[in-house]
């Protein structure tokens, strides 16, 4: 599931084109990028990088200082402004024009709404850790080791991670703010973006002013867990996010349908309230190539939800929600996303170390060279 895209759809990053053209650049005449002008492929590690924070640039002046380094050595001590319209040229290629423009909408679109909407609840715009979460997955956080965290968390099915991490009267609040939100909308008629393509009841937190929030949430009580159990899925990496919450009940979405996540690892905390059925169920991970591939039966697994209650899994773990069929059933959902793993993955043809069915082709690949060997020598013996 994407965020604005179709089921499968998770790449909503924008992808460098590959003709070396300035896609959309407004003003091509103020630099060129002819082959004496290129990037170095190494960093001029002594050249000091010059500041970039009193600009107003598209792109985050630390990422002009970052890439200053490695400019050609004729432009390494250029008047800054010239080596700003050489940078930026080099990251509009990456970056076509309409991606721009969705970005800056959608910066507008969340300050509209952090100006003009009053909160409910202003301690839960920042974490107070003791009141947000449970003191057995504090402690497991705070002793930070392998064995303290699987102390507290349960493996029901490989690679699917639950356990207890919100206090009931954090729920609540978040669960209140989310109502007020809501009332907001309407009494205002603000029109919202929802979670994403499948949702289409809840809120986006981060639109809501809580990215801060999120962020300090994944760094530091997400990132140490992803790092043991989502180590070579980008889970020590994770540099990004989206959060949500998702509302299921009569008059909202019931059920929602098997999909992946635009995410590298998720975490689906259940908030409440009270409601029947509403299970996840699970089918197994998945590369692009092998997303709509029939599951193995111990891929097969299904998990009730609990309020309090967090479950924690590779974004590309194929899952979906069965029917709420009465009361309502509020999630908090994060999207944890690493960029670095996202690129190195553009490189790679064999997922065999986590999607199911790359594994499964390996040993069957193996078995065959195996028998044909066999067969060989059976052959050479006779
Ligand atoms: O309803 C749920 O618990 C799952 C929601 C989900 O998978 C999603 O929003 O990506
Ligand atoms: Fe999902």
């Amino acid at each position: 599931m994407s965020q604005n895209g179709s089921c499968w759809d998770r790449r909503n990053q924008p992808l460098p084109t590959s003709d070396g053209r300035l896609d959309n650049f407004s003003n091509p005449s103020l630099v060129s990028l002819s082959d004496s002008r290129k990037l170095c492929t190494s960093p001029k590690i002594d050249h000091k990088p010059e500041n970039y924070d009193d600009l107003q640039l598209e792109f985050s002046p630390f990422l002009f200082s970052s890439l200053e380094q490695y400019l050609p050595p004729d432009m390494l001590d250029a008047p800054r402004d010239a080596k700003v319209q050489y940078m930026k040229a080099i990251l509009y290629r990456y970056s076509p024009e309409s991606e721009r423009t969705r970005v800056q909408r959608h910066k507008e679109y969340k300050q509209r709404i952090i100006l003009n909407y009053p909160p409910l609840h202003k301690e839960i715009y920042t974490i107070h850790a003791e009141n947000f979460f449970t003191p057995s997955f504090l402690k497991a956080i705070r002793d930070n080791t392998e064995e303290s965290f699987r102390s507290v968390i349960a493996e029901p099915s490989t690679g699917i991670y639950t356990f207890e991490m919100l206090q009931p009267q954090f729920c609540e609040m978040l669960v209140s703010e989310v109502d007020h939100f809501e009332r907001w909308v309407h009494e205002t008629k603000c029109r919202i973006m929802r979670p994403n393509t499948m949702n289409h009841y809840g809120a986006v937190l981060d639109d809501l002013g809580m990215e801060t929030m999120l962020d300090k949430l994944m760094n530091d009580y997400i990132i140490p867990l992803a790092r043991v159990f989502f180590a070579g899925v980008g889970g020590p990496t994770l540099d990004s996010h989206h959060g949500f919450v998702v509302e299921y009940g009569i008059h909202r979405d019931t059920e929602l349908g098997l999909h992946v996540d635009d995410s590298e690892v998720t975490l689906n905390i259940c908030l409440g309230k009270q409601f029947t059925e509403g299970q996840l169920f699970f089918r197994g991970v998945r590369c692009d190539e092998h997303v709509n591939t029939q599951p193995l039966s111990e891929e097969i697994f299904d998990y009730s939800h609990v309020p309090g209650r967090a479950v924690l899994h590779n974004g590309r773990h194929r899952h979906g929600a069965r029917a709420t069929t009465s009361g309502q059933r509020i999630n908090l959902i994060l999207w944890c996303r690493s960029s670095s793993f996202r690129e190195m993955k553009k490189y790679l043809k064999d997922f065999s170390s986590w999607c199911g069915e790359c594994r499964r082709k390996k040993k069957e690949r193996e078995r065959l060279s195996i028998a044909a060997t066999k067969q060989e020598l059976l052959k050479r013996e006779s």
